[in-house]
């Protein structure tokens, strides 16, 4: 690392990812980055059962069990990013503490913590610790479906004037529907919780003591629109306990994104090893701070965040309704200008999943003795075919659709394989799936009237050329990375320099500490047009099992749910059929 002159001053940004949270110090003249930390979850992404060591056991003597499509996490583990990755940069970057000016924080969303008033999360209350809806519903707990589609055909039946900015229909990742899940299956939690808040802002209120709600995930997560809330009206129709949950529950002072939410407690500054006192900024979302990161905050400029999930994020000047996005908001990105959302919620996460159940044990060998990660050997196997040569056309759903289907209840597909399939051709039709994916998201926008002028990437799946040359040859856009492997925590740190007063703005913020371009990916004319006939094969697929010719894939998850048949401790039994009628819990 470099040595640093004395004059400078420095910024934290804090990236919390799904597995784990990475910090960064970055210098405010040129945006360089110093050091970094990262600190794995202990706990990581609780699916099956609670962890013991936090919950105890059930009143049966044994761990907590949790039915499909949970994804938890535990608050504490957020709290020691701060305590671990924060002092760890600070030494990987060799600086002074006492230089660091501001700290700022972006978490993945929508994530939310069910707290007291005071912001103690209900897992960490004795008499709560062993029930799941006292925990952190993470953004990929897709377990509130059945919530989202009420929400989504009431708010069609009645044509609420917001659903129009969600692409027609509201997630089951989002705010709504978790906290009519939490209301419907665990009532004495719900009664328990003075505050339902994301992530993004409970670590901001650990940091500086002060509960502020971002306006990035207010407008994206949280059906805020035109300064209103989904009306009491609306939620007593949904279910009549409902009625208050935004003035009981959700409703809290907004802060604007790049101000600061307050100052640093010295509780914080023990943790961090920072100086009390330093500004922290108003909490953000991993992929809206990545746009000033990669300087691409102009209209046009579409910017991928590939990782686990993927989100595009880009700027408009128009206000237009993109069917299926995931939401746009009026300063959602930056100010003055339209922020629009989409996503696909499985995309690294579906390597993943194949590299761990799908590939045998001598590809994991043969990987390891030719140095390699699995990814990186199948990567390599894979780029060796030629488009369409395996034979396959895959879906991308496993972890569900956000956009443009935006339905959780549907799933993964491979289509086309024989006895001669091998676990690349599979592992390259999962990247082209991803690829085809993104390709109906940018057409959706396109077809709308919000022109896709540019592409860049940036998150942790960049490192794959093979994956960068499929997406620029299944768009056939050009495509270009981050300079920044650290794409999130520099855009944080951005959003950092303008909450202590370093900059006027974000977007004078990103000229001068925003990562320049790595590498340049451009189409392939052949591959292009090998492509096109195969993504028409695709789009075949998602419309025959996503818009309603076939819906196996709903009553598979049905059938599913029937077998599991698993009872929540603390949850009111029935709580489900009676959730269907409408009728409160
Ligand atoms: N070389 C690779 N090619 C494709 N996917 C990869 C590769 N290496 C890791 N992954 C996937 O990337 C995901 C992690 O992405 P990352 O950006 O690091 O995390 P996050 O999205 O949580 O911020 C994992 O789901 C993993 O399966
Ligand atoms: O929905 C999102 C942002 O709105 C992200 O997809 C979510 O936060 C997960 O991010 P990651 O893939 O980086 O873990």
């Amino acid at each position: 690392m470099d040595a640093v002159d004395a004059p400078d001053s420095f910024v934290i940004g804090v990236d919390y990812g799904t597995l784990s949270g990475r910090a960064v110090v970055v210098r405010v003249r040129d945006g360089k980055e110093l050091g970094s930390g990262v600190y794995d979850y202990p706990h990581a992404v609780v699916t099956d059962v609670l962890p013991e060591d936090v919950a105890g056991r059930g009143a049966d003597g044994q761990a907590v069990r949790l039915p499909g499509e949970w994804a938890l996490q535990v608050p504490n583990d957020y709290r020691d990013v701060l305590r671990h990755a924060v002092p760890a940069a600070i030494a990987d970057a060799g600086i002074d503490p006492a230089a660091v000016v501001g700290i700022a924080t972006d978490f993945t969303a929508c994530t939310m913590v069910p707290v007291t008033s005071d912001g103690t999360p209900l897992s960490e209350l004795d008499r709560f610790r062993n029930r799941p809806h006292a925990y952190v519903k993470l953004w990929r707990h897709h377990a509130a479906q059945p919530q989202a589609d009420r929400i989504n055909q009431l708010a069609a039946e009645r044509g609420e004037n917001w659903l129009p900015r969600y692409g027609g229909l509201i997630s089951s990742e989002w705010e709504f529907a978790k906290g009519l899940q939490l209301l419907e299956e665990d009532p004495e939690a719900y009664a328990e919780m003075d505050h339902w808040v994301e992530a993004a802002d409970w670590i901001v209120w650990q940091l500086c003591g002060r509960y502020v709600r971002n306006a990035c995930t207010a407008g994206y997560k949280g059906i805020y629109q035109d300064g209103r809330y989904p009306s009491p009206d609306f939620l007593a129709a949904l279910n009549p306990q409902f009625q208050d949950f935004v003035s009981t529950k959700l409703e809290h002072t907004i802060g604007r994104l790049g101000d600061a939410a307050g100052y640093l407690t010295a509780e914080a500054a023990a943790w961090t090893g920072l100086p009390e006192g330093i500004a922290v900024a108003v909490g953000n979302v991993d992929a809206h701070v990545t746009a000033p990161a990669a300087k691409a905050v102009d209209p046009g400029q579409l910017v991928a965040i590939m990782g686990t999930s993927t989100c595009h994020v880009m700027n408009g000047t128009e206000l237009r309704e993109v069917p299926g996005m995931c939401g746009v908001v009026d300063g959602g990105i930056v100010d003055g200008l339209w922020g629009y959302e989409a996503g696909q919620s499985g995309v690294g996460d579906i390597f993943g999943w194949f590299t761990k159940y799908g590939v045998p044990p001598e590809y994991h060998r043969a990987a390891a003795e030719a140095g390699l990660g699995i990814h990186e050997y199948l990567t390599e196997l894979a780029s060796r075919q030629a488009i369409g040569q395996h034979g396959l056309i895959a879906l991308d759903w496993h972890s569900g659709n956000r956009s443009v289907l935006v339905d959780h209840e549907l799933s993964g597909i491979v289509v086309g394989q024989t006895l001669a399939t091998r676990p690349e051709d599979t592992y390259r039709a999962l990247l082209e799936a991803t690829a085809f994916g993104t390709r109906t998201i940018v057409d959706a926008f396109r077809s709308s009237g919000v022109p896709v002028q540019e592409f860049i990437v940036a998150g942790g799946l960049l490192k794959n050329p093979l994956l960068m040359q499929i997406y620029a040859d299944a768009t056939g856009l050009q495509l270009s990375t981050i300079g920044s492997a650290q794409g999130p925590a520099l855009g944080s740190a951005i959003h950092a320099a303008v909450a202590a007063g370093k900059y006027a703005d974000i977007r004078e913020a990103a000229a001068a500490m925003g990562s320049e371009p790595g590498e340049v990916y451009t189409p392939i004319p052949e591959n292009v047009a090998a492509y096109e006939e195969l993504f028409q094969e695709y789009k075949t697929l998602h419309d025959y099992f996503g818009r309603g010719s076939n819906d196996v894939m709903h009553r598979l998850k049905a059938i599913q749910r029937r077998a599991a048949g698993a009872v929540l401790p603390g949850v009111t039994a029935g709580s489900a059929v009676r959730a269907t009628a409408g009728v409160s819990a």
